[in-house]
């Protein structure tokens, strides 16, 4: 008798437990539509700034001519350094095992940290301050005479901005996965991307207005500044309700000890077709895009005689186009696939414009509306697509790998971009000629062309099902 109270007292308790774990879930932060979606706007803040900064200069490359003697080629190094700690210290892989190991709070906290400083760094590298011998000034005069005291603090800056961005956009993609999965994934995938691009598209307007400032030009470069200090405070806020969620639902973390990156993985990565060249494609696509971003402002200066204020709102045209259509070709995707076709139709669009900027003088406002519909299919189809191919337990190593091949054309391109436009325009020519520097960059989406032809031509031996809708693989 006492053994069979015994055995119905353990059958309630556990019972019991299951009622209150279950309760638990049913009432954690994420099953708050207004909770998940209001961590999806914290976030997204944090990624806006983060594409705020990386294009604040953009539309000022004339005004850091004037002010500190930029070439083109400055310029492109300039943009291109924030590539260095991905490409050559594999930081957004490294990023990916750390957020593994330490987890949400602490990787996103450290990482969005060394974006402000990086942020904070190169502005005060282009501030009166610092050129009035502030501190660091002589030191950076004293070598390689060759680059300007301010480029040398500025492209410390972009570096250490560059070390800490990347890894906060995978950090950012896994805390999207923790609040969404089984719920509005890929719209709140294509919601993210959407609020990342309007950084894009204010930094394109504010900055020329922001260099008529009446206390000087450099205001520009402290607001963009002040906007990532102020993404960190977000994160802070952000990390309150990670903590409350993870308290809810008893869980470490969202990562188990499975879920942790193995070098092995990457082997086993670069053995599947379909992701190499869904990779490469993201590395040629990616370097037609980004690195032509950074130069458009100044391209539609010089090729159609515009103010700087015309040509960063044409710029900021792409993203706008993009904040509409990526989460309208997101939805497509997911209802009705095709994810690999749209990457050929993205690309045959991408070498069309670039070809029409080069050779003909049509209004680029149409052409970059049209540009921004190509970088919504791409990346609305591609990175949906990559889940289809890996594992989901490694989708973060598969992204930290991505992101650093990709890199390496966002460090060359920029670069290349610029010396091709030194190299083509006599020196101190008052109109820059960019025939070539948009050819190359044509060339580039004839590369992601063909790499999207085999991705699609691979998906019909690998079976990964790109062109069926998300929810029938
Ligand atoms: C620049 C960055 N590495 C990048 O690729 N950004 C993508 C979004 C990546 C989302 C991955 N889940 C972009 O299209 O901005």
């Amino acid at each position: 008798m006492p053994s069979e109270k015994a055995f119905v007292f353990s059958v309630l308790l556990i019972t019991n437990t299951k009622l209150m774990n279950t309760e638990a879930l049913k009432t954690s932060l994420r099953d708050n539509p207004f909770t998940r979606w209001a961590m999806l706007l914290t976030v997204g803040f944090v990624l806006a700034a983060n594409y705020y900064f990386y294009d604040a200069l953009s539309p000022l490359k004339s005004t850091l001519t004037k002010e500190f003697g930029f070439t083109s080629t400055d310029f492109g190094l300039f943009v291109s350094v924030y590539s260095i700690p991905n490409v050559f210290f594999l930081m957004a892989v490294m990023g990916g095992i750390i957020l593994d190991k330490l987890g949400i709070r602490r990787t996103g906290f450290m990482f969005i940290a060394f974006m402000t400083l990086g942020a904070l760094v190169t502005a005060y590298g282009a501030s009166d301050m610092y050129r009035n011998n502030g501190l660091g000034y002589a030191f950076m005069s004293s070598f390689m005479p060759g680059y300007s005291p301010e480029l040398k603090m500025m492209l410390l800056g972009r570096f250490l901005f560059g070390l800490g961005a990347e890894t906060s956009i995978v950090v950012i993609s896994k805390i999207i996965v923790k609040w969404f999965k089984g719920k509005e994934l890929a719209l709140a995938f294509g919601v993210k991307l959407g609020l990342a691009r309007t950084g894009s598209f204010l930094a394109f307007n504010l900055s020329p207005i922001l260099i008529e400032a009446e206390a000087g030009w450099t205001v520009a470069t402290w607001f963009a500044a002040f906007f990532v200090t102020s993404a960190l405070l977000v994160f802070l806020i952000y990390m309150m309700f990670d903590l409350k969620l993870d308290r809810q639902v008893e869980h470490g973390g969202l990562l188990s000890k499975s879920e942790e990156f193995q070098f092995s993985d990457l082997t086993k990565l670069l053995m599947n077709r379909s992701f190499i060249y869904v990779t490469l494609l993201c590395l040629t696509f990616y370097s037609a895009v980004f690195p032509f971003l950074s130069f458009s402002a100044d391209f539609f200066l010089n090729k159609f005689g515009m103010s700087i204020k015309e040509s960063g709102f044409i710029s900021s045209l792409l993203p706008v186009g993009t904040m509409i259509f990526t989460p309208l070709f997101g939805f497509f995707v997911d209802k009705y696939g095709k994810a690999a076709s749209l990457m050929i139709y993205g690309s045959l669009i991408l070498v069309t414009v670039h070809l029409i900027f080069a050779f003909t003088g049509l209004t680029p406002y149409v052409m970059m509306v049209i540009l921004g519909v190509a970088f919504s299919l791409v990346p609305a189809a591609m990175w949906p697509s990559v889940a289809k191919m890996v594992d989901e337990t490694r989708i973060g190593s598969a992204y930290g790998f991505m992101f650093s091949v990709q890199n390496l054309g966002l460090w060359a391109f920029p670069i290349l971009a610029g010396v091709v436009l030194d190299g083509t325009n006599p020196e101190g020519t008052s109109q820059l000629d960019y025939t070539y520097t948009m050819l190359m960059f044509a060339c580039l989406g004839v590369f992601g062309l063909l790499f999207a032809l085999l991705l699609k031509r691979e998906d019909k031996v690998s079976g990964y099902g790109l062109e069926l809708p998300s929810n029938s693989k």
